[in-house]
């Protein structure tokens, strides 16, 4: 089943592309007249999708006679320019359908679908094709948005800041904006800043000479140079050390990098995506983030929208999740409609980690073939929640929580275990001194400085406890 679609705003094309990709079409894309002529020349489309303002001219013009000289082929029109004079043209042609923008994109690819069939052109199994190019799924209005900015990223090498709640795709969009790029060819590096102790980030970023430090016994090669020729994907920058950021903003202003305890500054040409969850203008307001930093980073800043803000993908996502869990060797397992609507009403705190997470221990779990409302419903009742809420049974049962929940680096666990310990811990008993952290040093029986230390990098500010009159 093949689409040809006529549109010369690419963020649109890619947007409409996957849409079209997941009904199971193939999708050709040409941005003007002369190249859907020549397309339409060489090969048969079940169906043409046009946009009204082409690169070279008006897509509604030449309608007439393809119209003749392919009557089998429904013709779907899309414009811009919302007025009655376009809506009335486009009809005349025997437009099949008319889509003024913004549309709906599932109601475009169900009606692509519909006109395609009323051709009588055969459909393939539509959802099992994942979407090819697009990593990301959902196609709800906020990360349509998302879409467009990715888009606008492609061709540049602009500086673009990922932002939004952990779990939301920061990371995706990342590795989304390196494939579909223009430097796809390069490697893609992820440096994930919070999870590398203060002392090693700059050996992990810049590298360095044999020598520069007890431990340092060979050369190391840093991310950066790694990343040379592709793109660095530079993960927690708000959790980044200070003087590591000073390190990061000179290699970012002057295009090089030096390796710890080396001389010679080394070239590197990398596109740098930086991501956070951290609201880090109050970071710059308290002196722990650099706001120079911030404004070199932040050039495109691309805000992921939470799960709950987009219940409309749910339903896309847990299915794509229960296909990716069977892909990787779990039973295979279908979502009842009942199934997805109850998913589409979960607040998912986690956003799309917890749905994943979920899933995969569904498709684990379930008996039935069919994962409908009531086996979920079992299922949430035993779904961890967070620490926020209400207190775990015991502390075994926290572990295996934490455990089955979180996926820390091999190596790392821990150091992160401790941490995810800490920060309740710590927040508790300031709660209970009302954040005075001398009182709260003797309860745990620490030093003053250590607490202070400690809550400072777990990034627990002790003035939110303190007691209000
Ligand atoms: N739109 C999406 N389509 C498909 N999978 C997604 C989507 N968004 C997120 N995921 C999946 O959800 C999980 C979490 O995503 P990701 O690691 O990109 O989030 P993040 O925002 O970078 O999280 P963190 O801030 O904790 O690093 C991953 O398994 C990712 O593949």
């Amino acid at each position: 089943m093949s689409v040809l679609l006529v549109e010369d705003d690419m963020s649109i094309a890619i947007v409409i592309t996957a849409a079209l990709e997941a009904e199971g079409f193939s999708v050709t894309h040409c941005d003007s007249v002369a190249m859907r002529d020549r397309l339409l020349a060489d090969s048969a489309f079940s169906v043409l999708v046009t946009d009204v303002m082409l690169t070279d001219g008006d897509g509604i013009a030449g309608l007439p006679g393809i119209r003749e000289s392919f009557p089998k082929m429904p013709i779907i029109v899309l414009s811009a320019q919302n007025t009655l004079d376009t809506a009335v043209r486009a009809t005349d042609t025997g437009a099949f359908e008319y889509f003024p923008k913004p549309f709906d994109i599932d109601e475009l690819a169900r009606t692509v679908r519909q006109a395609a069939m009323s051709s009588g052109a055969e459909m393939s199994d539509a959802q099992d094709t994942p979407t090819p190019g697009l990593p990301l799924v959902g196609r709800s209005a906020p990360m349509q948005a998302v879409y467009r900015m990715i888009t606008r990223v492609l061709r540049n090498d602009l500086t673009v800041l990922v932002l939004g709640e952990s779990g939301t795709g920061k990371e995706l969009v990342a590795e989304a904006i390196h494939q579909l790029g223009h430097r796809s060819a390069g490697p893609f590096v992820a440096v994930n800043t919070a999870a590398i102790p203060a002392e090693l980030i700059e050996s992990e970023l810049f590298g360095h000479e044999k020598g520069a430090f007890t431990g340092a016994v060979a050369r190391h090669i840093g991310k950066f140079e790694q990343a040379n020729g592709g793109t660095l994907f530079l993960d927690e920058i708000g959790d980044m050390p200070m003087q590591a950021q000073t390190r990061l903003l000179r290699a970012l202003q002057s295009g090089t990098v030096r390796r710890v305890g080396g001389r010679d500054e080394v070239k590197v040409d990398v596109r740098i995506i930086a991501a956070t969850n951290k609201d880090l203008e109050p970071m710059i307001a308290a002196g722990t983030f650099r706001e120079d930093l911030y404004y070199r980073l932040n050039v495109v800043p691309i805000q992921m929208p939470p799960l709950r803000e987009r219940a409309d993908d749910i339903e896309a996502l847990a299915r794509h999740f229960l296909q990716l869990a069977a892909g990787e060797g779990l039973p295979r397992h279908q979502l009842s409609a009942d199934g997805a609507e109850l998913l589409s009403r979960q607040p998912w705190r986690g956003n799309v980690r917890e749905l994943r997470n979920f899933i995969y221990r569904a498709a684990l779990l379930a008996r039935d073939d069919i994962i409908d409302a009531a086996t979920l419903d079992t299922l949430l009742v035993s779904q961890p929640r967070d620490a926020t809420e209400g207190s775990p049974a015991n502390l075994d049962d926290s572990v295996i929580r934490w455990l089955a929940d979180t996926a820390p680096g091999a190596g790392q666990v821990y150091d992160e275990a401790l941490a995810a310990f800490e920060r309740p811990l710590f927040s508790q008993v300031l709660r209970s001194t009302g954040g005075n952290q001398l009182r709260a040093a003797q309860i745990l029986g620490i030093n003053r400085n250590t607490l202070r230390k400690r809550i400072s990098e777990l990034d627990i500010d002790p003035d939110s406890f303190a007691r209000r009159n």
